[in-house]
């Protein structure tokens, strides 16, 4: 029996997940790691603690399933994006604490940038916002004492969380990053796949730090210096989004996948043509495969889950983010409350890193199930704002839409989002479909799969949520949301 091992490094957790042939799961390890919040708006990781939880989930995941590396044909990471590692290629150790995507310290930075926007839109498909790799970048460079002559003389490593991992897994050897993560950095050219001059000019970033661009599915090394993995082969690399819409099997033009996790992650494959959005959508490399680079259009959001651990953490109205499911379901409706959680600013299609959390509509009878009501009902319409996008950008309604990450057990969720969408919503068998995609990836490397079409035949439905309201009932929310929305941006812009 052949098994592919998935290295999922997610925003709060590390998880390594065995797969067989069929795409089932075998054995699953998962540790969660400290976030640090050192200001308002700055959110950081220890890339160390990173490489730690996520070798031994590996390890540990090897050892539930009964298995050896020699049993493993291949591994594929797939990874939290746009989080920023710089580390000193001598010693293989950070220079600092890692900068997470949902950082803000860049935002002035950004509004400053604002007049070189358009060529950032053109080359890169982004827009110039504080979750991007490359401001992050330009900010350690600029901030911490002597980085920037060491990055000159070539004596330090930059990359995204994929790269630090093969860097640590290849024992120092490899320094390389996919495409699909490198085209969140602000550097790179979509058109090209290569880091772009022209960017790395107006960013002051020295090309010396940068990793090679690899493709998605092939092998980019093989890993040494942890004796339970050694000697497996590194086949497979994407951002953890792009990993779902492949793990989805989302492999033609206009397929589209949303994941809830901490954030929500809406994208649809756009083929092998560059789409560019008129409504503040991002183009991005879905992945890059025998050298043919396929594209995807995204809408981000980057609190949606993370608003149902508030509801945990910060309100303590729930025990566990599940329990969120229950307390909904004690009201028919909100009541007429809308909770925006822009906790990190806003992103697509709004994207205002000023935008704070919002709850509005709140009376006398406003209970703990409206507002857990009400965060659900946020998630959702999260989403439909994007579908909308989507639909403008590329005269393509969603009619069907497939689910994926931690949120997408709550059904009440689901069942919403099909209202409010007014679109089917599907899930899968396997909702791990971010690991799925990494295993998928690596194991189409090394030939363990022949080809795509076999991969989309294993795809199999849990359920299927069919709208339950009107046309103009969801239209009316949307609406409501939108003022709401309105009411939440811009609220720390004199910081
Ligand atoms: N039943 C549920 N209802 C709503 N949210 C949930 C539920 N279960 C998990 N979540 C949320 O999903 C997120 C975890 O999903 P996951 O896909 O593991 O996220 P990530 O990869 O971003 O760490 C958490 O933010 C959690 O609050
Ligand atoms: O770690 P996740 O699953 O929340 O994904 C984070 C995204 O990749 C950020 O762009």
């Amino acid at each position: 029996m052949t098994y592919l091992l998935a290295l999922d490094q997610g925003t709060t957790s590390s998880r390594a997940i065995v797969f067989d042939t069929d795409g089932a799961q075998v054995a699953v390890a998962q540790r969660e790691f400290q976030q640090h919040y050192p200001q308002p708006g700055w959110v950081e990781h220890d890339a160390n603690e990173i490489w730690a939880t996520q070798r031994d989930v590996a390890i540990e995941a090897l050892a539930k399933a009964g298995l050896k590396a020699a049993d493993i044909a291949a591994l594929g990471i797939v990874n939290q994006r746009e989080t920023l590692v710089v580390w000193d290629r001598a010693t293989g150790e950070p220079v600092c604490r890692a900068i997470v995507w949902q950082d803000r310290r860049t935002a002035a930075m950004c509004r400053q940038l604002k007049d070189a926007e358009p060529i950032f839109r053109t080359k890169t498909g982004l827009l110039l916002d504080p979750y991007f790799t490359g401001t992050k970048l330009a900010w350690l460079l600029d901030n911490e004492p002597g980085l920037r002559a060491r990055a000159e003389a070539g004596e330090l490593a930059a990359g995204t969380i994929d790269s630090w991992l093969v860097y640590k897994l290849t024992n120092g050897k490899q320094h390389v990053t996919d495409a699909s993560n490198a085209s969140r950095t602000l550097l790179l050219n979509l058109q090209t796949c290569e880091w772009d001059n022209e960017l790395l000019d107006i960013l002051r970033v020295p090309a010396a730090l940068l990793p090679a661009v690899v493709d998605s599915s092939g092998v980019c090394g093989e890993v040494s210096g942890v004796d339970e993995l050694n000697g497996i082969a590194i086949a497979g690399l994407a951002g953890d989004q792009q990993s779902a819409l492949f793990g989805q099997a989302c492999f033609g033009k206009g397929d589209a996948k949303n994941t809830y996790g901490t954030g929500s992650f809406l994208l649809v494959n756009t083929g092998t043509e560059v789409a560019a959005s008129h409504q503040k959508l991002l183009s991005t490399v879905g992945w890059r495969i025998g050298g043919v680079t396929e594209y995807a259009l995204e809408g981000s959001v980057f609190v949606t889950g993370a608003a149902v651990q508030w509801l945990r953490d910060g309100l303590g109205i729930i025990k566990q983010s599940a329990d969120v499911e229950a307390l909904a379901n004690q009201v028919p409706d909100t009541g007429d409350v809308y909770l925006v959680p822009a906790f990190a600013g806003l992103g697509a299609p709004h994207w205002d890193p000023d935008a704070r959390g919002t709850i509005v509509g709140m009376t006398r009878g406003t209970t703990a199930a409206h507002i857990a009501r009400a965060t659900l009902e946020g998630i959702a319409l999260q989403s439909v704002e994007l579908a909308e996008a989507m639909r403008a950008d590329t005269g393509l309604a969603i009619d069907e839409l497939r689910v994926d990450g931690g949120a997408a057990s709550n059904d009440t969720l689901m069942q919403m989002q099909a209202d409010l969408l007014q679109a089917k919503v599907i899930r899968p068998k396997v909702t791990e479909t971010t690991a799925l995609g990494a295993a998928y990836l690596a194991g189409l490397a090394v030939g363990v799969w022949p080809d795509r079409p076999t991969l989309a035949k294993q795809w199999a439905v849990d359920r299927e949520f069919e709208p339950q309201i009107s046309a103009d009932e969801a239209a009316a929310k949307r609406a409501r949301w939108g003022e709401a929305v309105e009411r939440a941006k811009g609220w720390a812009a004199d910081d």
